[in-house]
């Protein structure tokens, strides 16, 4: 599996939220989305997604281009996403939304039962409402359900936001599972330093624009291209 992101800006109105983005991720990759409060990270995924409009370039997964198709469509070839703020349905059970992950009728390793062994927080909880949950728990939850849908690319916007750091650092420690199924993960996360510990590609968005991207960065470089700075 390949994903290429060729030349990709989107907007909302009149304002163009990201501009001429490329890169490409390889089955089995993690690639970070790095870059400051507005930067455009959160619209690059909708966008791959198929939750927004692309205004000029391409979304090519395995050589098909899905970048007239809607989000449906995509998420029946395996591109998901978890999104900020979880979105789970606050009524239904927990197992009622791992259902609901299980419509894009995709078959591979994931299951309601594997994502359980994967996550335990979610197996002791099925029968529980969404809604009723800690944030750490529909986390788990929201990252269970879009594994039932066996997708070829996962896309994690802002898990860790507002969560304790121990459930974190077990979100991040189960990344390796996932991936090494051959899942490949977009990665968006305000915590620079825990994205670089699991990130094989890094690509930094500034104002909606790339203004760093390539593998085996150094930090330093990295900080810089974060607030626009330069590096020395
Ligand atoms: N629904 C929307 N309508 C109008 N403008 C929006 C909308 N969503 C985002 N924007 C604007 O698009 C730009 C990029 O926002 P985006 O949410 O992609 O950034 P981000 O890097 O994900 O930031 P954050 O860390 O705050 O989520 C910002 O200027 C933001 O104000």
């Amino acid at each position: 599996m390949t994903l290429v992101v060729n030349d990709l800006s989107a907007g909302y109105g009149q304002l163009t939220a990201l501009r001429n983005i490329s890169f490409s991720v390889e089955a089995g990759e993690i690639l970070a989305i790095i870059g400051a409060n507005g930067a455009g990270k959160s619209t690059l995924l909708k966008t791959i997604a198929g939750q927004l409009k692309a205004l000029t370039g391409s979304v090519v997964l395995d050589g098909e281009d899905v970048t007239a198709l809607p989000a449906s469509a995509r998420a029946r070839r395996g591109v998901l996403m978890v999104p900020e703020g979880r979105r789970l349905f606050p009524s239904l059970t927990v197992k009622e939304n791992l259902q609901l992950g299980t419509s894009t009728g995709r078959k591979g390793a994931w299951t309601i039962e594997t994502v359980c062994d994967l996550f335990p927080l979610v197996a002791e909880r099925l029968n529980r409402t969404a809604g009723q949950m800690s944030g750490g728990e529909q986390q788990a939850t929201a990252i269970a359900r879009a594994l039932v849908g066996n997708p070829e690319v996962m896309m994690l916007d802002e898990i860790s936001l507002g969560l304790a750091p121990a459930i974190v650092v077990e979100f991040y420690d189960r990344l390796g599972e996932i991936t090494k199924r051959g899942t490949a993960v977009l990665l968006v996360e305000q915590d620079v330093k825990r994205a670089l510990s699991v990130a094989d590609q890094v690509h930094c968005l500034l104002e909606g624009q790339t203004s760093l991207a390539g593998r085996n960065l150094d930090f330093a470089e990295i900080a810089a291209a974060y607030f626009g700075t330069e590096h020395r």
